[in-house]
């Protein structure tokens, strides 16, 4: 069986992650015995440049038609402050694929320990998952934007907070059996329709489950204080943004951390957390993990390939533990040597 990705490479560091990941899935398709067919297609602000569209309907149909998507990153300053932002295509296509659940995961590897600002004690216990709302809130709410005054409408319905978080139950019920919900619900109607949902939800189904809910500024603290307390995570599209960059820094560089964005059906989204990089982007310095590892989260949560996706985790904590790496996490890698690393441990 072929499995067919769409490709988005995208701008900035993504086209040079993209590659690392993609000659790293090349390398386990020829132990593993996979076919994978790469369709690539311009997305972003490269296709703003060359089609008028950061998702030029070419892309959006190749990726509604693949068995999974890989996104490098897109933006970058040359279109900020433009009519058409390469961060619209992103959730547009997001919103498309209907994947409406991101999955991000935090540990500490082997080899990572001192780069914690933290000097976390026992870096093995840190094991978490947030997952983040990924279709609604105020990334797609209506706007007005104003000289003087501009709005932006954060909207949930309960169904969009109800499956998002049966998968959040799901996820916990696979691992530490623990969730804690993050909202404003001292402040916000949003927050307050989020609380009810989820409380309905565990109380129907998932008594099981050890449930919390934490107001988001609180969490912002807890998750540098006491990262080990979680297990699942589970927030709104925006919290869930920017926890997960903060959460990034535990395991000792963005450039490290992966993403799984999924819907009802296989097909999913997958993508490191990090943006386009613009400061280090065409200097061989991006550290490539992030996207080899979403590569990873693809094969197993898409491609049906969960063996490969294991040898893939492994070389990378095998690389990580031989101190490669590049200079994000205090090495001498250059991405491509890195990349290089990593694929002589796959078997
Ligand atoms: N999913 C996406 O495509 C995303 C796109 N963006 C866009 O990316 C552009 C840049 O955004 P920033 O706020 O600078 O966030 P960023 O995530 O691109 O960079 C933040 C910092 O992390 C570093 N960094 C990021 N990826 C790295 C990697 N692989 N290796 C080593 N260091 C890495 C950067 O050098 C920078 O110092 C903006 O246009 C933003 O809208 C931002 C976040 C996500
Ligand atoms: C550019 C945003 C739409 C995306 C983002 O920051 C993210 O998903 O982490
Ligand atoms: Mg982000």
């Amino acid at each position: 069986m072929t499995r067919k990705i769409a490709f988005l490479p995208g701008d900035g560091v993504g086209p040079e992650v993209s590659a690392a990941a993609r000659r790293v899935l090349d390398a386990v398709a020829e132990t593993h015995s996979l076919s994978l067919k790469y369709n690539e297609y311009l997305f972003g602000g490269a296709a703003i440049d060359t089609a008028g569209d950061p998702l030029p309907s070419e892309t959006k149909t190749g990726c509604l038609e693949a068995d999974a998507v890989f996104l490098g990153a897109v933006g970058g300053p040359k279109w900020d402050g433009g009519a058409l932002r390469p961060e619209k295509g992103l959730l547009d296509l997001r919103k498309a694929l209907g994947v409406y659940a991101n999955l991000r995961p935090t540990s500490i590897a082997a080899g990572m320990e001192h780069l914690s600002p933290l000097k976390i004690e026992r870096a093995k216990d840190v094991d978490f998952l947030i997952v983040r709302e990924l279709t609604g809130g105020m990334y797609f709410g209506d706007r007005t934007e104003g000289n003087d005054t501009a709005r932006d409408e954060c909207l949930y319905t309960r169904e969009e907070v109800s499956r998002v978080a049966r998968i959040a139950f799901e996820a916990a019920r696979k691992r530490k059996g623990k969730v804690a919900s993050v909202d404003k619900a001292n402040v916000l109607a949003t927050s307050r329709l989020w609380r009810n949902a989820v409380n309905d939800l565990h109380q129907a189904e998932f008594q099981d489950v050890e449930f919390s809910h934490v107001l988001v500024d609180a969490m912002a603290m807890k998750l540098i204080q006491a990262p080990a307390d979680f297990d699942v995570i589970l927030t709104e599209n925006l919290f869930g943004d920017i926890l997960s960059d903060e959460a990034s820094v535990l395991s000792g560089s963005i450039g490290l951390a992966p993403s799984a964005s999924l819907g009802d059906g296989a097909r999913g989204l997958f993508e490191p957390i990090h943006g386009s990089a613009p400061d280090i982007a065409g200097h061989g310095k991006a550290n490539p993990v992030g996207a080899i590892l979403s590569a990873a989260m693809m094969l197993r949560y898409s491609l049906d390939a969960g063996e490969a996706a294991d040898a893939i985790e492994n070389a990378v904590a095998g690389a990580l533990e031989q101190g490669r790496g590049t200079s994000d996490i205090g090495g001498e890698d250059t991405t491509a040597s890195f990349t290089e690393a990593i694929m002589a441990l796959i078997e």
